[in-house]
């Protein structure tokens, strides 16, 4: 079953949100204390989608704020030099600072993530420096929930939002729920509500749904259920190893495993998850193969040390796909 876009559009997919640096640890397999050095990488998850999604040569473009420093022209140079637009990146002008994750690989289930994101310079994102005339050239507007955690990002956001709606441009909502940057999971869910009932594709795993819908233990059919009550017409949920489904609202459900491989570490599976997803979905090969082009993808990502850097390209994604058959 294919999933149709406006062809007109010249660009694929704009992005809003945070473009941040990933300092993974190069040591494996022991706790951050006693980690000693770590590799740089552009970080973020709608950033992380927007290069896969490049890589992969969908046309793509970003909409963000950027520290005044040096992380944050390594971040334009870095997306720039991987296709992405960066010409509505703008650059803040207060002193906020680049967003930083340290990540610690304990073993290759045991990862986890430490934020720096005190007053960052993405969440500082102004309403007015979403601009129309550059988003309504866009097939598809892809949201990450983290953008809604503060004022004025969330107000940006909010923006973009209503003029995808109001220019023909499929909105995508990328639950990425990260719980150190909200108040309560009351608010989370009331503005990852708010979104999802006017986004036309939710992209999210079963726990990110369950903060969404503020509920301990929801199934896929109630959340997809309510979903379908507004705009949504296709809801992608993520069950990590165990694979991902995608329902959509003609009634039809897909299922895709995931592909088993050395897993290095689990970050970065579920932005290589969307960038490979929406590529394939954008391409026209319909919405079972873009649930392999996804996991695909995530499999890659997963045996690899960075998130960004590690994005694989169409032909290693086509190759695992056919290997796996
Ligand atoms: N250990 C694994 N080995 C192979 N593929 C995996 C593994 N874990 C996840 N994946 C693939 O990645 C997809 C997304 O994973 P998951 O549901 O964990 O997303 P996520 O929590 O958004 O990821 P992230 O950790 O990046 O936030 C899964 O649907 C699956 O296809
Ligand atoms: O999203 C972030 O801010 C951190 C990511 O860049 C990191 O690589 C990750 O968590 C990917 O899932």
């Amino acid at each position: 079953m294919n999933y149709t876009f406006n062809i007109d559009k010249e660009f694929d997919l704009i992005a809003i949100g945070r473009a941040c640096i990933d300092l993974n640890a190069n040591e494996y397999n022991r706790p951050m204390e006693e980690t000693m050095t770590f590799t740089k990488y552009v970080g973020g998850s709608p950033a992380n989608v927007a290069i896969g999604s490049a890589k992969l040569g969908l046309k793509v473009g970003f909409i963000g704020k950027l520290a005044d420093d040096q992380h944050g022209r390594f971040i334009e140079r870095y997306m720039r030099e991987a296709g992405v637009d960066t010409s509505n990146m703008v650059i803040d002008q207060e002193g906020h600072k680049t967003g930083l994750a340290f990540t610690e690989i304990k073993s290759p289930e045991e990862c986890s993530i430490l934020m720096y994101r005190d007053n960052v310079a993405d969440l500082h994102l102004a309403p007015s420096e979403v601009d129309e005339e550059y988003l309504k050239k866009s097939k598809i507007l892809l949201v990450s929930g983290t953008a809604l955690a503060k004022s004025p990002s969330r107000e940006a956001v909010l923006k973009a939002v209503s003029l995808a709606k109001r220019n023909d441009v499929k909105v995508v909502f990328e639950l990425d729920y990260r719980p150190y940057t909200w108040n309560s999971i009351e608010e989370t869910s009331v503005y990852y509500s708010l979104v999802a009932e006017q986004s036309d594709i939710l992209i999210g795993t079963r726990d990110e749904y369950d903060v969404m819908e503020n509920t301990e233990k929801g199934t896929n059919e109630e959340i997809v259920g309510n979903l379908f009550k507004h705009s949504s017409d296709l809801v992608v949920i993520k069950h990590g190893v165990e694979g991902s489904y995608a329902y959509a609202k003609s009634g039809k459900v897909f299922k895709a495993k995931s592909y088993k491989t050395k897993v290095l570490k689990t970050f970065g599976a579920g932005d290589s998850y969307a960038s490979a997803f929406l590529y394939a979905l954008v391409r026209g090969k319909g919405i079972e193969s873009a649930l392999k082009f996804g996991s695909a993808s995530a499999s890659i990502v997963v045996s690899k040390h960075s998130s960004s850097e590690a994005m694989p390209v169409a032909e290693e994604i086509e190759g695992l796909i056919a290997e796996r058959v």
